[in-house]
């Protein structure tokens, strides 16, 4: 090699090397804004988990932090975890916050659904959506297809696992789960997506590769995803493919559900499925049109076309489906590796529903399911550790100042860090990364009931989550069941590691050997 190469060579690395103690030593916080990096030099350099990263930077911020990235990037927001900062912005003073000029495009997956929806035509959504999951006998729907689900997908294929010794993918099972539950009380379809050979759904797929394109939106300038996109290269072209694959599969369904309602023309139509329901209220909608004076004129139009059914579908789809099975995922997980905790669920199931030792699982009504405290003790922190949607964003509409003292300009930012808050030693105390269900229990035995700008996992305010106590039971239901049939231990190498995505899913799935216990 030349002297000249030599010499190139050692200045590069020792470069390198002073760059790298900068931004790693204690006397550089990464909380300090660098001339064109902004606060982003120091994640360049993190090792860290984005979410965990947020977490350190909160951490040593006092739990609001002004961030800034790099120069004519126009990435600029206020990251939060504080209690009352959340309070503020999703309550006290939510008039003043929206979800954000930019946040239909960046979320374009979701159209105009109620996910990105803002003021009358939001309202218009969350009481359409409210009725149809208050409506009656919807739960006794979602109780029954559960149960058949569990009894015809699920339990066979952990059977299977256990007899042949062969590991299965938890997070996988729980996503096919949660999508065929969804599709049943969205669509009432079954994808058959839970049977012995797991066929791949290309739509479910289509799904994740949004998501991932959504994540780096986050991260990306506006023009520079915006430009990926036209030009159809990396998540953004895979994004656009996925687009299309899943709107092809709505509109069939909706073109089908057509069909179907036409053919029973003039008897009386029992389905309970939203779509159904959606479709009937277009209708409404267009013969209300006909009226000469209909004062809701501008919701009837947007009712009026397909696209609020496409919209609709697509937004309790991804809801319903992603969020639970995320959470499903990591709970096995905090079981699996909690073997006292898996015993006290043992126990508390063999005393509500009086079982011994290798009896059948009697799938028991959803309204038994409000027996089981521990249970709902050990979601919630299986939810509180590893929220499904770790972050939320709001958008400033006017200047405003946030009780920890930051002044947020017309149009800023803020992100609220779920999975920092769930973490905080100054919420949660000391014990605030240990899995410990007893904390949500009373001294009476009574659930204890946390305010949600404490525990977010649902959001807070007036867009807290529409299908909370339906992911509840559902969860409950399916938990139940797996911990009485099942013990998981997780496959010998097998990291469980997070993400990059809007959802906190697992980046290498869940790796598990099934034994059976019953
Ligand atoms: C463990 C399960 C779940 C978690 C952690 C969860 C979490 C959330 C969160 C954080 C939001 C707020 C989003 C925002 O502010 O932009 C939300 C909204 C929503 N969720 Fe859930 N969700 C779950 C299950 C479900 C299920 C099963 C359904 C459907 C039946 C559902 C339907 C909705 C809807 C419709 C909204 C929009 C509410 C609005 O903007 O008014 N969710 N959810």
């Amino acid at each position: 090699m030349s002297t000249l190469a030599i010499q190139s060579a050692t200045f590069l690395s020792l470069s390198l090397s002073l760059i790298w103690i900068l931004f790693r030593s204690k006397i550089t916080s990464p909380l300090t804004k660098w001339p064109l990096v902004g606060n982003f030099a120091s994640l360049i350099f993190s090792t860290l988990e984005i979410n965990d990263y947020a977490a350190y930077l909160l951490g040593l911020s006092d739990h609001t932090a002004d961030l800034k990235g790099p120069l004519f990037t126009g990435i600029e927001f206020v990251l939060t975890s504080d209690p009352e900062n959340i309070h503020y912005i999703c309550g006290s003073n939510a008039s003043n916050y929206y979800r954000g000029e930019h946040y239909k495009d960046v979320f374009e997956i979701w159209g105009d659904g109620i996910l990105v929806a803002e003021s009358q035509w939001w309202k218009f959504q969350r009481r359409l959506n409210h009725s149809l999951v208050r409506q009656s006998g919807f739960m006794s729907l979602v109780e029954n297809a559960t149960n058949r689900m569990l009894k015809d997908g699920l339990l066979p294929i952990l059977d299977r696992a256990a007899e042949l010794g062969f590991w299965v993918d938890m997070q996988d099972l729980s996503r096919r789960f949660t999508l065929e539950l969804t599709c049943k009380f969205l669509l009432g379809i079954d994808l058959d997506s839970l049977s012995v050979d797991l066929p791949e759904v290309p739509f479910s797929k289509a799904i994740e590769d949004m998501e991932e394109a959504i994540f780096y939106r986050h991260l990306k300038p506006l023009r520079l995803w915006k430009l990926q996109r036209w030009l159809g290269i990396g998540v953004e072209g895979k994004s656009t493919k996925a687009k299309a694959i899943l709107d092809e599969f709505v509109y069939r369904q909706i073109s089908l559900k057509r069909d179907k309602i036409a053919c029973k023309e003039g008897k009386e139509d029992e389905d309970l499925d939203m779509l159904s329901r959606f479709m009937a209220v277009r209708e409404e909608a267009l013969s209300h049109d006909q009226q000469a004076h209909n004062p809701n004129k501008n919701t009837s139009a947007k009712v009026m076309s397909d696209r609020f059914l496409r919209d609709s579908v697509v937004n309790m789809l991804t809801a319903g489906r992603d969020t639970t099975s995320v959470a499903f995922a990591w709970f096995f997980w905090l079981v699996s590796t909690h073997p006292s905790i898996e015993a006290k669920l043992r126990q508390e199931l063999k005393e509500a529903f009086h079982l011994k030792e290798g009896d059948k699982w009697p799938y028991p009504t959803y309204q038994a399911m409000s027996k089981l405290v521990f249970l709902h003790g050990a979601l919630c922190e299986a939810l509180r550790l590893y929220p499904p949607v770790p972050f939320n964003r709001r958008t400033a509409i006017g200047p405003d100042t946030l009780p920890s003292g930051h002044r947020v300009d017309k149009g800023k930012e803020i992100i609220i860090s779920t999975y920092t808050l769930g973490r905080m030693e100054s919420v949660w105390g000391s014990d605030c990364l240990e899995f410990k269900p007893e904390r949500w229990i009373s001294d009476k035995g009574g659930i204890v009931h946390v305010t949600s700008n404490k525990f977010n996992a649902f959001s807070a305010g007036a867009n807290q989550c529409l299908g909370k106590e339906l992911a509840m039971l559902e969860m409950k239901m399916v938990a139940a069941a797996v911990v009485w049939n099942y013990h998981f231990e997780v496959v010998e190498g097998h990291s469980v590691d997070a993400d990059s995505s809007i959802m906190y899913y697992m980046k290498h799935g869940l790796k598990v050997h099934v034994a059976k216990k019953v």
